[in-house]
Order: structure tokens, then sequence, then C-alpha cells
């Protein structure tokens, strides 16, 4: 790929994605909020389709448990998983109009603009520019691979030092890894102002995203709406181990809104306040991270940016196959790069172009502390590249974290195939003391202390030796809050243990898409301007993905069309396959099929005179645009076979006869 950035006319295609009602700001007549969107039928019949196309790659093809958990989740759950400290962007302020601004999407702005205007500059000094004028990863235009976000038309041409640009092309590379001190230097040293009204911006400040709530009419109970699905997978952890009879490793997964609060959202639909996720999450063995279907993928060459190269200021990838990444410690471990190699069959599979794809590594700043290994599935759009896919090795962190916070067993014990026997610390309590002192807590306090980890135990043991006794506290129902221990009512010491049983937390493989991300990318990579048809749009879309799979329409108003007409979208729609009729009177018959490819409609079947005497009607395919004749049964059968993907236009047209559509055409 040589341009990280789609060269499309993306005022027009946004016109007829408003016209064509794939999406609207929603409360549009209320003037609308920013980054709340609604889909129109056709939006919601394309996201539907990528959602199910979804279901069958991950759900039904890796035999996934499929869950569906609540949208309001208690503060908790979010303090324990970190997100009420850290679920946050980098904040400014503009500090006349006291505008907001996200940190790093405004030094990448800016630092973009003044790349811009130096290449400009330098093409009107007909100077050479290396890499060329329109160059993307590398070059001066688009040098960070990154998303763009320019406004304000055309970029001012202006010379940057040599050393300068190449500096500006080094930050932009590695963007992601700052954090607000590092963000909030770059904007004192380049001097970076608010670009829409050239005022000074505060540092950079965090600003959570989570929207929160109060539960119940008290208000007393804190809540958040999720921001991802993840935490109700984790919530369920031990029911999806018993559902799955104990066995490891084994998948759960859940397609869901989430919700955040963005600081500025821009991009259509590609940064909104609220959108549909599909997540995965892989729950595997941390000592063993292989996984039986490697072979099926490890051939797979993927374009990977490591993590490595856009700290050396690169930004583009390198084509790699999973095996050798995984060989070579690129790519953490099998498991990981299984996903990645799934991830992006699902994308190619969808109609995303691949030379339009790439897979990049986080930097170790940008990476959660707790992950070992990220990648984004990146893809390129007239935006610069988007990130719409992001799988990550979660190490142990959410589940240990909630065992922690709740006390409760969020594990797997597995038997071994031989015992182990070693020297551990054991707590035995004195039953003639411990049960008359803690009485109905006596159960649950022992248990807890026979669960404590050998390092917790050799502190209580410690501070009872000194002290005489220590407190436990328990979120017990049965025994919540503290407990005293007394030396005397528990031996610890080292005992030699024969275990048949292996405990751990598992580590979590976590594949996280943005449906709205992944639609608005494959819109773009499906649309194309048919010149010869005075400049309409086509979307090119793949008939498992078009939102209607087939227009049913007659040759013109005449009466006789009517019952053909109807009986061909019945069939279709018996069969399965969502047919439009469009029997607009007043539209010619060109009209009519232009506007259906302006919804991505593949296949067109057309009631004409021959109709009415043997029953045959026609078949449009939208690309081609040639059509082929035969019995209305036979054709409903064809188009039925094409849209599940049991044939092809190509194997059709081999078959039957190619028709003189203009005679047609002139018959109307
Ligand atoms: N505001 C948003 N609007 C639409 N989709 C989003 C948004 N935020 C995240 N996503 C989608 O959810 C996926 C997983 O979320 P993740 O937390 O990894 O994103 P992120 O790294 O916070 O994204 P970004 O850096 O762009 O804000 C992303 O790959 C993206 O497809």
């Amino acid at each position: 790929m040589t341009n990280s950035k789609l060269n499309i006319d993306r005022s027009a295609l946004e016109q007829l994605l408003h016209k064509r009602f794939f999406l609207a700001p929603s409360f549009e007549i209320y003037e609308g909020v920013k980054g709340l969107y609604d889909f129109g039928p056709t939006g919601t019949a394309l996201q539907l389709n990528l959602i199910s196309m979804w279901r069958q790659h991950f759900v039904i093809e890796e035999d996934m448990l499929e869950v569906d958990c609540s949208i309001i989740t208690p503060s908790k759950v979010f303090e324990t998983s970190g997100h009420v400290a850290k679920f946050a962007d980098w904040m400014c302020r503009d500090t006349v109009s006291h505008d907001f601004c996200r940190a790093d999407h405004l030094v990448e702005e800016v630092l973009e603009a003044r790349l811009e205007g130096d290449a400009l500059a330098r093409k009107l000094a007909g100077m050479a520019v290396a890499g060329g004028d329109d160059a993307g990863a590398g070059g001066a235009a688009k040098p960070s691979g990154k998303k763009s976000k320019k406004k304000g038309g055309a970029a001012a041409a202006a010379k940057l030092d040599d050393a300068v640009a190449k500096e500006y092309c080094n930050v932009l590379a590695q963007l992601d890894n700052y954090d607000g001190e590092a963000l909030g230097a770059l904007i004192t040293k380049y001097e970076i102002r608010n670009p829409d009204t050239g005022n000074e911006v505060t540092a950079p400040m965090p600003f959570n995203l989570m929207f929160d709530t109060s539960i119940g009419p008290t208000g007393a109970l804190k809540g958040y709406l999720r921001p991802e699905t993840a935490q109700g997978q984790f919530m369920n952890f031990s029911r999806l181990l018993d559902f799955n009879n104990q066995k490891m490793p084994f998948a759960s997964a859940m397609v869901g809104r989430s919700f955040r609060n963005e600081i500025s959202p821009r991009m259509g639909i590609l940064r909104v306040r609220e959108f549909t996720m599909a997540e995965v999450e892989h729950y595997v063995d941390p000592e063993n991270k292989v996984h039986p279907r490697f072979d099926e993928i490890a051939g797979l060459e993927l374009p990977l940016l490591q993590a490595s190269c856009q700290l050396a200021g690169s930004t583009e990838p390198v084509y790699m196959s999973i095996g050798d990444a995984v060989a070579k410690g690129i790519i953490n471990n099998q498991t990981l790069g299984y996903f990645l190699g799934r991830i992006y069959l699902y994308l190619m599979k969808i109609g995303i172009r691949t030379d339009l794809l790439r897979f990049r590594q986080h930097m170790d700043n940008e990476m959660a502390h707790y992950a070992c290994d990220c990648w984004d599935a990146e893809i390129a759009t007239s935006h610069g590249w988007i990130e719409c896919v992001g799988c990550a090795d979660r190490s142990a962190y959410d589940l240990s974290n909630h065992a922690e916070a709740t006390k409760k067993k969020l594990c797997v014990q597995e038997n071994l195939p031989e015992p182990i026997v070693r020297e551990m610390l054991v707590c035995e309590p004195n039953s003639k003391v411990f049960g008359p002192r803690l009485r109905r807590a006596a159960k649950p306090v022992e248990d807890y202390l026979k669960a404590l980890p050998e390092d917790r135990l050799a502190a209580l043991r410690d501070a009872l030796a000194k002290d005489g006794r220590a407190v436990v506290t328990l979120a017990d129902s049965a025994a919540d809050g503290d407990h005293e221990i007394t030396a005397d009512m528990v031996t610890i010491e080292k005992q030699t243990i024969t275990e048949h049983v292996r405990v751990y937390t598992p580590n979590v493989i976590e594949p996280s898409f943005g449906i709205g991300r992944i639609m608005y990318a494959l819109i773009e990579h499906s649309y194309n301007v048919r010149a010869s048809d005075g400049q309409r749009g086509v979307f090119s879309f793949n008939a498992q993905v078009a939102p209607f799979k087939c227009l049913v329409l007659p040759l013109s108003n005449n009466a006789c069309f009517a019952k053909p007409l109807l009986d061909a979208a019945r069939r279709l729609r018996a069969a399965g396959v969502p047919a439009r009729i469009d029997d607009a009177a007043s539209a010619s018959i060109g009209r009519r099929y232009a506007r259906n490819d302006e919804l991505g409609t593949p296949f067109a079947i057309t009631v004409d005179f021959q109709t009415a005497k043997d029953d045959t009607v026609t078949l449009r395919e939208r690309d081609t645009t040639n059509q082929i004749r035969g019995p209305q049964e036979e054709i409903v059968k064809l188009v039925k076979d094409l849209v599940d993907g049991s044939t092809t236009w190509g194997a059709i047209v081999s078959r039957y006869e190619l028709i003189d559509t203009a005679a047609l055409e002139n018959d109307a």
C-alpha cells in the first residue's frame, strides 16, 4: 500500500449515506447530540449482517459460549477492574473559548497540518519530497500512519526545517506511547494551539470516559454504563467453566452496546459515544498458550507493524507468516497469533481490502500495564488508519482482581496426571477454640484461611507469633467483616503435601471488535463512482454482507406486471432472501437500477412483457450490470444460491446467454 489515506470524495459519500438512510444523527430534529447516531433500514441490515457473519466466524466455528450481560454495572466492578481510576483520555481546554479537545488528537492534527503545509511548500517550490507528495507511511503527507482529523480545508504552505520535519514524523509514529505529561511537553515545545481558534490550551488533564449513573431510587448505589462488554463476561467465569464441564481452554463471546463519553467525537461513526462491540474472552492456561488449530493459520502472512519499528519512526508494516512471528517472539504466543489470523480472515470475508489493513503492535506505554502483548487491526480509510479491532493478552489481571475483591474462586482446578509432592505452609484450625469463638463465621473463616496463598499465610503466622492476634477481613455474605484470630486458634506450619490437583487463574486473550468502525471502513472500501451513470455511487458489497439482496421491479407501470412482480418477491422472501420491490412509476428502469446500486443491492429481477408470455424474468448483477434470462422459479433459486455463496455470478454467466439490455430498456 502506498497511501494510508483512501482517496475518495467523502462529502459525496456522506451525502449518499444520509440519502439512502444508512445512518443519521440521533435526535436530529432537536439539533442532535455529537457522537450519537441512528442507523436506518440500510445501516441496520448491514450491521446485522456483519454481526451474523461475526457470530458464524467466531461463536459457531470456534464453539464459543455466547452470553448477554447487563449494561448497567455497579461501581465496585469497575473499581476492581481499574476503569474508575484509569479509563481516561488526556484532555486540554482552550484557555479563551474553553472548548475541549483530546490532547493526543490535538498534537496529531497540528503536526500533520504543519507537515502537509511543508509538503505543499516544497511542491510549490518544485522541490523533490522524499516518498512523493502523497506519500503515506514514512512520507511527508501522512507520516504518522495514525488517524487524521484535519479540518479547515487545505494546509497553508510553509516549509519546515528538514530536521524538524523528521522530528514531527517520529513523534507522530509513536503518538500512542505518550502519557499526559509527555503530551504537555510536546504542546509546549512545538507551541501547539487550538487550530480552531488559535488560542493557547491548558496542560493535559485526565478525563474518565465512563458515563456514571445511580441505581435505584435512593441514589446510594453508584453505577456506570459499561465501556466494554468484557467485565460482564468475567463476572460469569465460574458458571461458564462449569457449563464447559471444567474443560480448558474455552472462550466466551458477546455482542452488545458499549458507552464512552468521548471528549470530542468526530469522524462520524468512527468515534461515537454509544456503539456496538463484539468481544471474545478466550481463557487459556498461562503455562501453555498453544492453540489446537494454530497450524490452520500458521502459514498466513500478515502485515505486522512492530512496536520497535514505530519507536524508530516507521509506519510501514512488514509481511510475515504468523508461524514465523510467533516462533521469533514478535507475537507473544500461539493463541494470540491464532486470533490475529482469524481476525484477518473475518475482515477479508466481509470485504475489507487486505491491502488497506495492518496489525499494529502496542508500544510499552500504550499497553495496559498488565497486558503482555497487544495488536490493533487498523484499516486505512479516508481519515487515515483507524483501529477497528484490538487483540490483547490481558494475562490473569481481571480474574485475579475480581477474585481478590470478592473472595470468590475464579480459577481452574485441574487433576494432575502425576501427583506432586512438596513442602508447603498449611493452616490447621484448633477445633476446641476455633469453632466456639467464631461460631457461624467459623466455616467461612476456615475456608478463607485455607485458600490463602503461601506468602500471606506466612505473614499471618508471623503476625500471630509477634502480637498473639491478627484480624482477617472477609467479603462473604455469611461472615462479612473483620474477624479476630488468636495464636491458640490455629497452627500454621510446613507440611509435606501430595497434590493431586493444580489450581490456576487462566490468562485471557481478548479480540475486541468495534462493529461500527468496521462497517464504516467497509462502506469506504466498497464505494465506487460509476462515471457512465452520471457519477452515481455504487456500493459493491458482497452478497452476504449487502443490506438487501435482491431488487424486484417491473419494466414499466403496466398493470400486467403486478402479479408476476409480487410472485417473484414472495418466492424470494419465502426462500429467506430479503427482497425489495421498486415499482415507482415515475422513475425509468435505469434510474431504479441506479438507486438500488446506491444501496449496494447485488441482484435485480425484472418482470417484463416476455414474463406474461412464458413466465421468464431477467436477472441483473450490480457490478457488471450484465443480465441473463430464465424461468422465474429457476432465477429465484439462482439468487438464493448466489446469496448463500453456493454459486458465483461468473459460474452462472458461463451457463447462460447475456441479454441485450439496451433493447429491453427501449421497451420500457
Ligand atoms: N468511541 C468509539 N466509537 C466507535 N468505536 C469505538 C470507540 N472506541 C472504541 N471503539 C471500538 O472498540 C474497539 C475496542 O476498544 P478499545 O478500548 O481497544 O479502543 P481504544 O483503544 O480506546 O480506541 P481509540 O484509541 O480509538 O479511542 C476498538 O478497536 C474500536 O473498534
